[in-house]
């Protein structure tokens, strides 16, 4: 029996990941395991505190609000949140990660109150790498690589975000797609790789010209897209004429090792109430095909 109690005792106090016993007002009732200072700060002072009483408020009502729904459901739970020792009273200058900490709380329900209280169990596991390879992978699976612009994947994302919006909102929303101008005798003159450079340097001059909120896609080989939430055709043609001077403007004698100019033709369309997301690229995929017949060079807006 006394050897059970010690073996028990023994794995309790060697828990990898931080266990707490939390009440349902939020009080911390206990907490084991979780010493190894590479992934955790120890927070023993914690035990008798209640929530509220080391968190700032929102952080607090949000750990309550859990440990209530968990209870109330009756069962386990998982949930991700990110926490740093300066969130939390006391921990500031413990041993431990100096970044955020990103956790996957695991959160059970116990089957008997707790000094009259119900309660549950919070297993708190730092996930921080698995959370940030995960950003990284996030951001991979949505960039073109050779541009580091969005890819057409992330377009039609942002642009089924964005259509939801608008139907509820009525928020304007505009789309350029532009493509660049005989470039095919670029690479046939200068060799792809050099027609490559030329793809990355249209990039950088456009982002230049957006704000925050544009998206700026490259849709196809050398076809871009830019989405412009919060903006009327009007203002959706000038930006694209912006864009069109800007690269017409340009000498890519860097890129290509003489002076040479290139123009970009551009079709902009704006959403309509009734309308759907390939209508709004119809129009502006006609409007760029106009634009090419006009003798390139040129943005053409389709209203309708
Ligand atoms: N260097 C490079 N070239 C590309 C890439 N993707 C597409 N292209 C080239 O883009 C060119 C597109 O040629 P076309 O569709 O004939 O169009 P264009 O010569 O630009 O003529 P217009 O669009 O009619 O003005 C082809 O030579 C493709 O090989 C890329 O990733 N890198």
């Amino acid at each position: 029996m006394k050897q059970n109690l010690e073996l028990l005792m023994e794995m309790l106090a060697a828990l990898p990941d931080p266990v707490f016993v939390l009440s349902e007002s939020g009080k911390y009732v206990a907490l084991i395991g979780g010493h190894d200072a590479r992934y955790y700060h120890d927070g023993s002072h914690l035990v008798n505190f209640s929530l509220h009483d080391v968190l700032p408020k929102e952080r607090a009502d949000w750990f309550l609000q859990e440990i209530q729904q968990t209870i109330s459901e009756g069962r386990l739970r998982t949930v991700e949140y990110a926490l740093g020792a300066r969130d939390v009273k006391g921990l500031e200058l413990a041993e431990g990660p100096d970044e955020e900490i990103w956790f996957e709380g695991r959160i059970q329900p116990l089957r008997k109150p707790v000094k009259g209280e119900r309660a549950v169990v919070w297993v708190a596991r730092n996930i921080t790498e698995r959370y940030k390879m995960q950003m990284q992978l996030k951001i991979l699976s949505e960039q073109d690589e050779l541009t580091g612009a969005f890819n057409r994947r992330k377009l039609m994302e942002a642009l089924e975000e964005r259509f939801a919006e608008y139907q509820r909102y009525h928020h304007p929303l505009s789309l350029i797609i532009f493509d660049l101008d005989r470039f095919k005798g670029v690479n046939d003159k200068f060799g792809h790789i050099a027609g490559d450079k030329v793809l990355l340097t249209i990039t950088n001059l456009c982002q230049k010209q957006l704000r925050q909120q544009d998206l700026l896609c490259r849709h196809g080989g050398e076809e871009f897209a830019v989405l412009l939430p919060n903006t009327n055709l009007v203002d959706a043609v000038q930006l694209a004429e912006r864009l069109r001077k800007t690269v017409a403007g340009y000498d890519f004698k860097q890129e290509l090792g003489e002076s040479y100019s290139i123009s970009i033709s551009a079709g902009v369309s704006t959403l309509h109430s009734e309308d759907k997301i390939e209508s709004l690229m119809k129009r502006a995929d006609d409007g760029l095909y106009q634009a090419k017949n006009s003798g390139r060079n040129c943005v053409i807006s389709r209203p309708s």
